[in-house]
């Protein structure tokens, strides 16, 4: 990395920090704790559109001013694997017919634990030749990646050869944490920032108790490492395959005080409230937890006007957000009733505009 690019880093995020502050600077917020990225290599997915010139075929970009298309041979944000994978997959793929034919797009899905999913995506069907192809293609890609699948995507179409996730291993606080990341579903994309994140949201919990609740929760990225410090957790989630990873997550990291259900979070802000009950909530009974902490980590658009008067019933809120704007919103509410107590700045998305933040809130 060239120390201009460096430099550039540290500007950038110098701007994010002044942005934040200035956003939170209403609410009495503590100084920020800042979680800097490596500038390189710390995204674990990446996606490239396909461009074909005669016997050639090559990644490409846009640039965002112009909309002209750049040729790309490597991505630097991207993870090593990723940047490895696209240089000996289209080696591969370039001279041969039936794996190059109508390719438009392909996804990468890495993994610290150097698993990897790549989907090809194809403006046409996929047949059984195809099919050996790929099988060939994952056998003479696995010399370099021993974890490697293949998912070939066309109209109503999914080919998975191999597996369509990656079991990725996340380092917590010295403890590995093990989670099914499934193509196609929300992850958190920068993989280190993600452990200071969840490492950050444990530091926020450890002195409480009782039972915690997340909204939101994805496969569980932080409702199962925070498992540790609370006698339950519910963790709700509207996507059904990150709900189906979430169960697969609490098997294998051994927890036996973790339940996720699939509800959206507007539909379980209603059970709580009594007006609804749904049979996805069979066998829980609300009115036995003991909620003390709820934790979010909504979409851009933040939280609905009923989950954020709901949530205010909590003592403890962890609130992570990757829109400021829509933060700051939900914190005009949220501090009628909560201090906040501790604040902090991710950057999961280096040499962008993008801020993920931190709030960590107690009832006044
Ligand atoms: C920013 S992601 C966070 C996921 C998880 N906390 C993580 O760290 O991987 C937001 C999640 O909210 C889910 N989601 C979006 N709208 C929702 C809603 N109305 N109710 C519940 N979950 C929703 C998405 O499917 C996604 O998994």
């Amino acid at each position: 990395m060239a120390n201009n690019n460096l430099a550039q880093y540290q500007e950038q995020l110098d701007e994010k920090v002044s942005r934040l502050n200035t956003l939170l600077g209403e609410f009495s917020a503590p100084a920020l704790s800042v979680f800097p990225s490596s500038p390189e290599h710390y995204r674990m997915r990446a996606e490239f559109r396909v461009w074909h010139e005669g016997d050639d075929l090559f990644h490409i970009m846009f640039n965002q001013q112009t909309k002209e298309k750049y040729r790309v041979e490597t991505f630097p944000p991207a993870s090593e694997g990723i940047n490895r994978a696209m240089v000996e997959l289209l080696d591969l793929i370039r001279p041969n017919e039936i794996l190059r034919r109508k390719l438009f797009q392909i996804d990468y899905l890495s993994a610290l634990s150097g698993e990897m999913v790549i989907s090809l995506l194809y403006h046409r069907q996929l047949d059984s030749d195809w099919e050996n192809h790929a099988l060939r293609l994952k056998e003479s890609l696995s010399q370099f990646f021993p974890a490697v699948s293949i998912i070939g995507r066309a109209r109503k179409q999914k080919v998975i050869i191999g597996n369509d996730f990656v079991i990725e291993r996340l380092p917590v606080n010295g403890r590995e944490f093990v989670f099914k990341h499934i193509e196609n579903s929300f992850t958190q994309p920068n993989a280190k920032v993600n452990c200071s994140m969840i490492e950050w949201a444990l530091d926020c919990v450890k002195p409480l108790s009782g039972d915690l609740l997340e909204m939101y929760c994805g496969a569980g990225n932080f409702s199962i490492p925070l498992a540790i410090h609370f006698d339950n957790v519910i963790g709700t989630e509207i996507a059904k395959p990150s709900v189906n990873a979430a169960q697969y997550n609490i098997e294998h990291n051994n927890l036996d005080n973790v339940k996720i259900v699939r509800l959206a979070a507007e539909e379980f802000t209603q059970a709580m409230r009594g007006e609804r009950t749904f049979s996805r909530l069979e066998g829980i009974e609300l009115s036995d937890y003991n909620f003390t902490t709820v934790l979010v980590d909504p979409p851009r658009a933040g939280l609905d006007i009923d989950s954020l008067k709901m949530i205010q019933d909590y003592d403890n809120i962890v609130y992570i957000s990757c829109n400021p704007e829509t933060l700051a919103d939900n914190l005009k509410v949220l501090c009628t009733t909560h201090n906040v107590v501790k604040t902090a700045l991710f950057d999961q998305f280096p040499f962008t505009h993008h801020i993920e933040a931190g709030v960590l809130l107690s009832r006044k």
